[in-house]
């Protein structure tokens, strides 16, 4: 009996990070930026512009000086600025000028005053010089951002919020990681590809290269889908030979446990190198991870509650990071209390599915999906978060304290 010890979650994860962090894959192209949503940048941004670039006007109104305030409370109207108007206006003192919205502001002004708080009369404004603040209304140069700030950071993916930073920049065009190749297949004499009729009655659909090429492109990859392989150390091996040529990372499906069928870590201990192959986590204990030549290799558990889990928790970090991207050891988690009771056995760290929501009270809590075997697809229908129970705790009780991580985009 294999007598391999567990590595614990955190334990797999830093070794996940280190070697996603190592990997430098270094295949870019250049876009623009319409073409870039969702994309992993393959450089730092550093702004080109201070923005605001001029000092301006946040509201419509009158941009007043400081001296004139002191004097008087009633000023005329001396001219107007407006946005996008280039020519230095001439302002004499004693007076004020209209300013729209975005127009330049004049070098020694002291605030604009919005048009609410006048009174007009005869072409001069009357205000109450108590309110003002220096700099009201004022957006002044570099307070957004700062020529030669960095802006954004490799590895970062490109969402519509920082893709509007780049736009206020000018920034048409970014460099972007070309999508990182993976192959993947399913192990299983068992296996019938959706679309078709189940070849026998003890045959079952093969949900997780679905899943799984679904997660993948999601996160912006390529796929090879290699289809299904039968449980056959040949053809498991020759497949596995096949796809490291082809791939930055290989990923299967089924096989990795120790059922006399179970080849892929076999397979992969002839061919390349294992890292590790088993975690203390429910579900997803048979994780096979390590390297075949040039590519990373994830060996994902049969059971499709574990692949899609395993897929969450570390092939997806491990893919993030291979594109460059800064990822924090622990997730974003908090605690609330469940309302419902939950089962646990005390010896792996659990990610049971829940459903994270406020109570009359305001007061956010968490409830179990139902089943939690790890065939139970169904317990995914209805979660939004993971329920962490840590490794050695025990059965938990309606009530008590609990750690939940809400689902990222991925499952969201
Ligand atoms: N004696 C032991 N048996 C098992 C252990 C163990 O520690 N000792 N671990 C169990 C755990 S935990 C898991 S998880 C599974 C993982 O096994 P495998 O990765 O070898 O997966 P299979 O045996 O191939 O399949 C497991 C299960 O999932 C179904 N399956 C397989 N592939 C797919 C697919 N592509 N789509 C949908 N469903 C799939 C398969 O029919 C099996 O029912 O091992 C336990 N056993
Ligand atoms: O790890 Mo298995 O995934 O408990 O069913």
């Amino acid at each position: 009996m294999n007598k391999s010890p567990l590595l614990t979650f955190q334990q797999a994860k830093e070794l996940i990070l280190t070697t996603g962090n190592a990997f430098n894959y270094d295949q870019c192209k250049t876009v623009s930026l319409m073409e870039s949503i969702d994309c992993y940048l393959a450089e730092s941004i550093y702004s080109p512009l201070s923005i605001p670039s001029f000092n301006n006007s946040a509201m419509d109104g009158y941009v007043i000086r400081q001296q004139d305030i002191e004097n008087f409370s009633t000023l005329p109207i001396a001219g107007s600025i407006f946005a996008g108007d280039n020519d230095e206006i001439t302002w004499p003192k004693g007076s004020c000028l209209r300013i729209m919205t975005g127009a330049y502001v004049p070098q020694d002004a002291y605030a604009v005053i919005m048009q609410e708080k006048v009174t007009i009369q005869n072409n001069c404004i009357t205000f109450d010089q108590q309110q003002i603040k220096k700099g009201q209304n004022i957006r002044y140069i570099g307070e957004n951002i700062n020529k030669g700030d960095k802006v954004l950071t490799k590895g970062e993916r490109l969402t519509i919020g920082k893709l509007a930073t780049l736009a206020t920049l000018g920034i048409e065009q970014v460099k972007i990681y070309k999508p990182i190749k993976v192959a993947l297949f399913s192990t299983g004499n068992e296996l019938t590809s959706i679309g078709e009729d189940l070849k026998s009655n003890n045959h079952i659909y093969d949900s997780n290269r679905f899943t799984l090429h679904l997660m993948l492109k999601t996160l912006g990859c390529e796929v090879i889908d290699l289809g299904i392989i039968k449980d056959d150390l040949t053809l498991i091996k020759q497949t596995l030979q096949k796809a490291s040529e082809e791939a930055d990372l290989v990923i299967t499906s089924g096989g990795v446990s120790v059922g006399d069928a179970d080849y892929v870590k076999q397979a992969l201990e002839q061919l390349g190198h294992i890292n590790f192959w088993k975690i203390a986590i429910k579900p997803g204990k048979p994780f096979a991870f390590g390297r075949l030549g040039q590519s990373l290799f994830c060996g994902l558990p049969g059971n499709p509650v574990s692949s899609l889990v395993t897929f969450y928790q570390l092939v997806q970090p491990l893919i993030l990071t291979m594109f460059s991207q800064k990822i924090a050891p622990n997730s974003l988690t908090f605690k609330v209390k469940t309302t419902s009771n939950l089962t646990k056995t005390p010896g792996r760290l659990d990610f049971q599915r829940g459903y994270l929501y406020s109570n009359k009270n305001g007061e956010l809590v968490v409830t179990s999906t139902g089943q939690q075997g790890s065939h139970i697809t169904s317990s995914f229908d209805r979660a939004n978060c993971f329920i962490l129970l840590e490794k050695d705790r025990g059965d938990v009780l309606a009530g008590e304290w609990v750690i939940v991580e809400p689902f990222n985009k991925l499952l969201s």
